[in-house]
This record gives structure tokens, sequence and C-alpha cells, in this order.
């Protein structure tokens, strides 16, 4: 890509784990490109379906909502699609090709770096590699639970993935604030971010005032890169 298109692009930004009516408006408000509801039970951001229904509801036109599974069944999946009608799936477990491939909808892949087997920057590629099919590559860092623990990775480990010439579009996640996040674009560049922790008063209870410090410390380092 040429260093002029480069300037001219916006890391784009999805705000997940929402659960309350006030701060999807809040997001959408704020400029968020994208919404994410989690469907997994022990998450504290856990929504049910006709919760998310409703939510879904609320979402504008050109704001994508973001149906998040972690090792759920086909039937679960199916009834969120049917339900919730998501605009991308994104898999957050131990979900494999077949499974993440298997509902004719767009997706994204997350991948947990820094943990067992996801520990070196080619370890990282390689699982990556297994999802062609993905719109985007995630990537979120390891922890004991399987997402949203508001912990960050040491952003080295995406250095084959960023010089792959195969690579999906990536976003980045895992424990990125509104005063941080600008270092963490310089260092990897990604396609989007992707936050939830960072922007809330307590899990599932978002920020007004840190989701809009959030969005403009984006921009502003977008707008400098
Ligand atoms: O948000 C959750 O509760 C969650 C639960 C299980 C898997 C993923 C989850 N969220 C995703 O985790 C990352 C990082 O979030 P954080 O900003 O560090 O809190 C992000 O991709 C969320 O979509």
């Amino acid at each position: 890509m040429s260093s002029q298109l480069s300037t001219l692009q916006r890391t784009r930004i999805k705000i997940c784990g929402l659960t309350r009516p006030q701060d999807v408006d809040t997001a959408v408000r704020a400029g968020a490109d994208a919404v994410g509801l989690v469907f997994y039970g022990p998450s504290k951001r856990a929504v049910g379906l006709g919760q998310a229904a409703s939510l879904r509801q609320r979402v504008p036109a050109f704001v994508d909502v973001v149906a998040l599974f972690v090792n759920a069944s086909t039937h679960e999946v199916e009834q969120v699609i049917e339900q919730v009608q998501p605009d991308l799936l994104q898999f957050h477990g131990d979900e494999s090709p077949e499974f993440c491939t298997s509902f004719k909808q767009r997706y994204m892949r997350a991948f947990r770096v820094g943990g067992p087997g996801l520990d070196t920057p080619e370890a990282v590629l390689a699982a990556c590699r297994r999802y062609p099919s993905a719109s985007a590559w995630l990537f979120d860092s390891y922890s004991t639970g399987y997402g949203g623990s508001g912990l960050s990775f040491d952003p080295e480990l995406l250095s084959a993935v960023r010089q792959a010439p195969d690579s999906r579009s990536i976003v980045l996640a895992g424990g990125l604030k509104a005063d941080t996040v600008a270092h963490s674009l310089k260092m990897v560049q990604p396609y989007a971010v992707d936050v939830s922790s960072g922007v809330e008063d307590a899990p599932g209870i978002k920020s007004e005032q840190k989701i809009a410090a959030f969005v403009q410390s984006v921009a502003s380092a977008s707008m400098h890169r």
C-alpha cells in the first residue's frame, strides 16, 4: 500500500460487551464502527437472546453488530443468527476452521497470544493460517479465562502476521485504553481495534466518558500515522 493511502486510512473501532441500551447508543454516537454482544454464559457481559435482539434494534445502518461466541454449539450460533441477525461472528474459543466456516456468514477468528502454543511470532502466524477464510484475525492476550480480561500482550508476537503476504485484516484487542492505545496503534498498525474492559466502570457497564476518550484517541492516532 502506498504511504499516501495509508495516511488516509482510519482505524476501525469495535466496542465489545454491551449489555445496556444506553451503552449501545453511547457507542454509536461516539463513532464506533461495530458493537459486540457476548454470547458466552460465564462472562459478566453475557446477554440473552431477547436482550440481544432488542439491543440490535438500536443499532443503525453502517454500524456492524458482532456476535461473540466461546465454544458454543452449532444450535446456539444458529439461534443467534436467526434471532439477532449479526453482521459478523466472532469466534473467541477453540473453534475449528470447519466449525467457523459452517455458518455461511462472515467471521472473525480470535487468537489468545502469549499462551501455550502461541508464544512465538511464527507459531501465531501458523495458527492464523488455519483460518484463511476469516474476514479478520483478532489478537487478544492469553489469560486463564477466554477474554475480556483487560490484559495486554507483547506486540512483537504479531510481527510475522504483520509481514505475511497472505495476512487477513488485523484486529488488535487486549487491555486497550484511551491513554495507551496510540502506542499500540503505532506498534501494530491494525485494521481495527476491539475494546471492552478499558471503556467500562464495571464489567458490562460502559462509561460514556471512557468510550468518548477512547474513540478520540484512536481517531487522532490514525490521523498522525
Ligand atoms: O468481553 C468478554 O467478556 C469476553 C468474554 C470471553 C471472550 C472474549 C471476551 N471479550 C473480548 O476480549 C477481548 C479483549 O477485551 P479487553 O478490552 O481486554 O477487556 C476483546 O476482543 C473482546 O471482544
